[in-house]
């Protein structure tokens, strides 16, 4: 034992003078839960151990040597040295105690400088990675800068691009636009001159054809008039015919009188005839020459008729050609006026079409112009693009080196980070064999918000967290009558700490039980802290969740997926509360007023319940009901079986949740058919009974039988903590049903976790300073050695059964 407190840290004048077990901050920062299985893990802490050193001489006085002299920090271990370190056994005669000290006191030194090393060692990687992390940072921080600023430059040239192009583009539209544009107006202008032609060769046809015709018409109209003065004529010649006709049959009535004057005469001559016969001979002659001439004008008259007939027709033709004269000139009088019209509208349209070619002309000649300037912008755009480029490709060769110094970085961050691994490898070793070598309880403190029924403004607050970078996430400072009590504990948990974030940090912990652990987690602290809302929380909410919840998901999830694996698991739970140093079972079938009962020859009595602790450190509650539980589901309808259990008791005998302390066990046994391997775990999650001061409670009656109870119970607690600080060869776990149970947890080879829940609430100060001085003792307690429960079974063994 002595030996043992040697290794210990030296306590500062301040812990003790608080009474608290503190210790150091580098040494607990390693502290954590290991699981390290192998030679020297298996081995407890109080088994006598021979010394070998690696480059030894079999009795340790090795070059290991050099590095015990000087303690001052020179000394430097090669990792076959920590090995063999780690690996020491002790040599000597089996009743050579003195001898066997010695060695064990050296080699402890040795441990001490090598642990030292190791720390400066750790510190230093910590150093060189902060500084690279910081030159990485600002290296990564210049080189996102010059990729924000090259995105930015390479944007605002793709947008200057981006626009040109598209400038470049609807101008060559607009340009192929005018192109056709003109082109159609070309076309148009070139219809418009064939047209024009046409129109003009149309014009002088028409010109040509109308003077034609209008010769046509005067000659028409000449021979019209020719053809009116032969009608005049013949129809004076007719006047005259008719006159001479009119003469001539006057002559010829005159003849025709002449004539029957003659016969008159010749009747006279007959009478004279004889006389007259010759007379009548020549006027027989003459009347034959009259006859003649008659016959002629006759004949004349029916020539001048014919004639006059002739001259009717031909006058009836005249008028009729004149009349179609007359229409064709009408026709083509109105074709004229068309032609006229029309070469009217042509020429029109032949000067809108010249005006529009004329503008077309003017458009085009100011496109081109246009064009041109587009031109030469297009060349200036395109130089000030290739710049671009130029300036483009320069900071992409920048931006390519910066890459690669990133790169260069990143590689030696990667190196730093493998080494910084193996480091943290070669850490996690040596903490577990800290840890194993120390064997200490794991401390947790959490701190719940301030509660309206609390009644007090946050600004007097009570609990402030150091943020230096030693007690960031581990400190807590307690203010009392303006003093300063700071703590520092594995986790502090602020009123901000969610469900979630408080498992996180024990989710590791509950997996290891399935890696046939003995995990056991309880919550400390006064009434109204929290202890409950940490460990059942709100199971119905999915956020305010407790640890058992989760832990229980976390579990039956795991085995599920380790079943790929080859594994599979058995599960046994079990819940009991301790109630004024009782035991209760709460998944008892058989509860009378909220007591167990069983039957027996005498009538009905409460159920008698004792704790036993096998040799394997298994702890078994003799008639507790343990049920096998296959799903979260059956655990959740036990829980709930439970809290009902509970709060029956709480009715019947008023008392609350926090006057018992609760206990839930489960029994974990794992068998892998391919590897032959058997693990047996054990969790156990305790919510404990709220500590109370009596003067503070002011309980009298069955409440202050039941305060007290707890108050012996948690002092019986901290009566075993301090004997185990203390290392007293008596440690008083059987003083109270609640330390015998949690003895394997306490001493034995479990991993053991406290949370210490503390109100925020100013008029709880004086509690809240009992509790963490209580949980800073806890943390400086050394208890055994985490052990894992594995065994190889025979494959027709595999079947697991509980004692
Ligand atoms: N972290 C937290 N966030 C929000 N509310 C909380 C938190 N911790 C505790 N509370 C609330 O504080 C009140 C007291 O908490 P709880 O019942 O868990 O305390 P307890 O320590 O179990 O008390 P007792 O010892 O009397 O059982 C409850 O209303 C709970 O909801």
């Amino acid at each position: 034992m002595a030996s043992r407190n040697q290794n210990r840290p030296p306590r500062s004048p301040s812990a003790k003078k608080d009474g608290i077990d503190q210790v150091p901050f580098d040494k607990r920062r390693k502290i954590g839960l290991g699981r390290t299985v192998g030679p020297a893990s298996t081995g407890r802490m109080r088994q006598p151990f021979a010394v070998v050193n690696s480059r030894q001489d079999g009795m340790g006085n090795s070059d290991m040597g050099s590095a015990e002299g000087s303690e001052c920090g020179t000394v430097e271990f090669t990792r076959e040295e920590v090995e063999a370190l780690l690996n020491v056994k002790f040599k000597g005669k089996q009743f050579d105690f003195k001898g066997k000290l010695e060695q064990m006191t050296e080699h402890i030194k040795r441990l001490k400088l090598c642990i030292k090393w190791f720390q400066q060692t750790e510190e230093n990687h910590v150093l060189e990675k902060e500084k690279l992390q910081s030159v990485m940072e600002s290296v990564e921080k210049k080189c996102m800068d010059t990729e924000v600023e090259m995105k930015s430059k390479v944007e605002e040239l793709n947008l200057i691009i981006s626009d040109l192009k598209k400038t470049v583009s609807s101008l060559e539209e607009r340009v192929a636009k005018e192109e056709s544009d003109k082109l159609d107006a070309i076309e148009c202008h070139r219809k418009e001159k064939e047209a024009r032609v046409d129109g003009e060769k149309l014009q002088a046809l028409l010109s040509s054809d109308l003077e034609k015709t209008r010769q046509e018409k005067s000659a028409a109209e000449r021979k019209a008039a020719s053809f009116e003065d032969m009608y005049k004529r013949a129809q004076e010649y007719n006047v005259s015919l008719q006159q001479y006709n009119s003469k001539l049959q006057k002559d010829n009535e005159t003849h025709s009188e002449s004539l029957k004057r003659v016969e008159m005469e010749k009747l006279t001559i007959v009478e004279n005839l004889s006389n007259l016969r010759c007379h009548n001979k020549a006027l027989q002659d003459q009347l034959t020459s009259f006859k003649a001439s008659q016959d002629e004008f006759i004949k004349q008259k029916e020539s001048l008729s014919n004639e006059l007939r002739c001259l009717r027709g031909e006058l009836q033709q005249v008028r009729h050609d004149r009349d179609h004269q007359v229409t064709k000139v009408q026709a083509l009088t109105a074709e004229v006026v068309k032609y006229e019209e029309f070469t009217g509208k042509s020429c029109v349209e032949l000067d809108n079409l010249t005006i529009k070619s004329n503008a077309l002309e003017e458009t085009c000649s100011s496109q081109r112009e246009q064009i041109r300037i587009l031109q030469q912008q297009l060349a200036a755009a395109n130089e000030k693009l290739k710049m671009v480029d130029l300036s483009a490709s320069e900071t992409r060769a920048e931006f390519e080196e910066q890459k690669r110094i990133v790169q260069e970085l990143h590689d030696r961050l990667a190196d730093t980070e493998l080494q910084l691994s193996e480091g943290e490898k070669l850490r996690k070793k040596l903490h577990n064999t800290i840890l194993e070598l120390k064997g200490n309880i794991r401390v947790f403190c959490r701190v719940r918000p301030l509660l309206p029924d609390d009644g007090v403004a946050t600004e007097t607050a009570v609990i402030a967290y150091p943020t230096s970078t030693e007690a960031l996430g581990r400190g807590i400072d307690l203010m009392q009558s303006g003093q300063k009590h700071p703590f520092t504990f594995d986790k502090v948990f602020t009123h901000e700490a969610s469900q979630q974030d408080v498992f996180v940090e024990i989710s590791q912990l509950v997996q290891s039980a399935l890696d046939g652990y003995k995990v056991c987690i309880f919550a400390y602290g006064q009434t109204g802290s929290g202890k409950t809302y940490t460990m059942m929380g709100r199971p119905e909410t999915s956020e305010q969740k407790g640890l058992i919840p989760r832990s229980l998901e976390q579990i039956f999830q795991a085995s599920q997926s380790l079943q790929v694996q080859g594994w599979k698991y058995k599960m046994q739970a079990s819940m009991l509360e301790i109630y004024n140093e009782t035991i209760r079972d709460l998944l008892s079938t058989n509860r009378s007023n909220g007591l167990d009962v069983s039957r027996t020859e005498n009538g009905v009595q409460g159920k008698q319940y004792t704790i036993k602790h096998d040799a394997n450190g298994n702890t078994h509650v003799s008639d507790l009901t343990v049920v096998d539980v296959c799903s979260i589901k059956e655990i959740s309808s036990l829980l709930q079986q439970a809290a009902k259990s509970r709060s029956v008791g709480k009715t019947q005998m008023n008392e609350q949740s926090s006057r018992s302390h609760f206990v839930f066990t489960l029994r974990i046994s794992g068998v892998n058919e391919s590897t032959e391997q058997q693990v047996q775990g054990v969790l156990n999650l305790i919510d404990l009974a709220g500590s109370e001061r009596l003067s503070k409670s002011g309980s009298t009656g069955d409440r202050l039988k039941e305060t007290q109870a707890i108050n012996k119970s948690l002092s019986c607690l901290a009566d075993v903590i301090f004997a185990l600080a203390k290392r007293e060869d008596h440690v008083p776990f059987r003083n109270s049903k609640l330390t015998y149970l949690l003895q394997p947890c306490l001493g034995g080879d479990s991993k053991t976790l406290m949370f210490v829940n503390v109100s925020p609430d100013p008029s709880s100060i004086g509690e809240s300073l009992c509790s963490l001085r209580f949980a800073a003792r806890v943390n400086a307690c050394e208890i055994g050695i985490p052990r894992r429960q594995t065994t190889t079974v025979r494959p027709s063994d595999s079947r697991l059964s509980y004692g």
